[in-house]
């Protein structure tokens, strides 16, 4: 048994003149939910699509469950699960028939009435998928990407048009299957707070490589932008907090007035990372105020 589930070393993908994925390095651990960030065109879809076996014509390497998806037959496929960024196909099913008509082709499919309960979708089941709400849409799109009960599910941009209620019911599924099944999750998202939540680690993916990767904690030590520090009678940004809280507390000669302590977003530090690999700013100082 594999337990990096995705490795990918130096791809490379260009559409003519333009290199869209120019030495993407990658390993997904069992079980593990991956979050790929970056701005609009960075190359996401065309990654996960190269590791879903749809697109052709790059290079370097790439195996998703020890096989290279480029060559990888229909076994290989049934232990996916695909959830591709805008389905608008089978828009005259029935929700429940396509939902079963899709388990039918897998061996241990998931329970058909269970999934659109788990999905919110029972009294949607029986609408024809045409005239599903942009939400209710792509919720049959997850549901039919975890009915085969795949080992490894590729989301690109899975929740828009969910509300917070079924967002967050999807983050609590999401959670549940990687915990409990040992799903591999490889998910597209521009919802930092989404990614922050559900993702062990996140990749930053800009100007066609991965920037940097590590858990969202690690994401924001990874640049350099400050804290702000706040008290009754100033602020001040600094990459030391404690230092400064530290010297306010002597200066006050005990507790300070009003003090306040705010670390950098995962927004902060990515919109900082993005900045940084376009080649916009040297490196990461703020301000002169550290
Ligand atoms: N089939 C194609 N032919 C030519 N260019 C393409 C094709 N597919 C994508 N591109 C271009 O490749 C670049 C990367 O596109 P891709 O869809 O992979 O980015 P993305 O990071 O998923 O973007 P988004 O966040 O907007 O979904 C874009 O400049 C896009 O226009």
């Amino acid at each position: 048994m594999h337990d990096v589930v995705i490795r990918v070393r130096g791809l490379r993908m260009a559409y003519g003149p333009i290199q869209v994925l120019n030495g993407v390095d990658l390993d997904l651990r069992r079980g593990e939910v991956f979050t790929l960030l970056g701005p609009n065109g960075a190359g996401k879809t065309t990654l996960v699509e190269i590791l879903e076996g749809f697109r052709t014509g790059w290079s370097g390497e790439a195996e998703v469950l020890g096989e290279n998806p480029a060559r990888a037959g229909d076994a290989w496929r049934a232990r996916l699960g695909v959830v591709m960024q805008s389905w608008r196909d089978h828009p005259r099913w029935r929700v429940r028939d396509l939902l079963a008509h899709v388990a039918a082709h897998y061996e241990k499919p998931r329970d058909v009435d269970e999934l659109l309960a788990t999905l919110g979708l029972t009294e949607a089941a029986h609408n024809r998928a045409g005239v599903l709400s942009g939400g209710q849409r792509r919720r049959l799109d997850v549901a039919l990407g975890i009915v085969g009960r795949p080992e490894v599910l590729f989301l690109d941009e899975p929740t828009t048009g969910f509300d917070p209620e079924a967002r967050r019911e999807f983050h609590l599924l999401i959670e549940r299957l990687a915990g409990e099944e040992g799903l591999t999750v490889l998910l597209t998202t521009h919802d930092l707070a989404e990614a922050e939540r559900l993702s062990e680690r996140i990749a930053v993916l800009a100007a066609g490589r991965v920037v940097t990767c590590g858990s969202p904690a690690e994401l924001a030590r990874a640049v350099q932008v400050p804290s702000l520090v706040r008290w009754e009678d100033g602020e001040l940004e600094t990459a030391d907090p404690s230092g400064v809280a530290w010297d306010l507390h002597q200066r006050y000669g005990g507790p300070v007035p009003g003090l306040e302590l705010r670390r950098p977003t995962l927004e902060e530090s990515y919109l900082d990372l993005i900045e940084e690999a376009r080649g916009t700013r040297e490196t990461a100082t703020v301000g002169g105020t550290r």
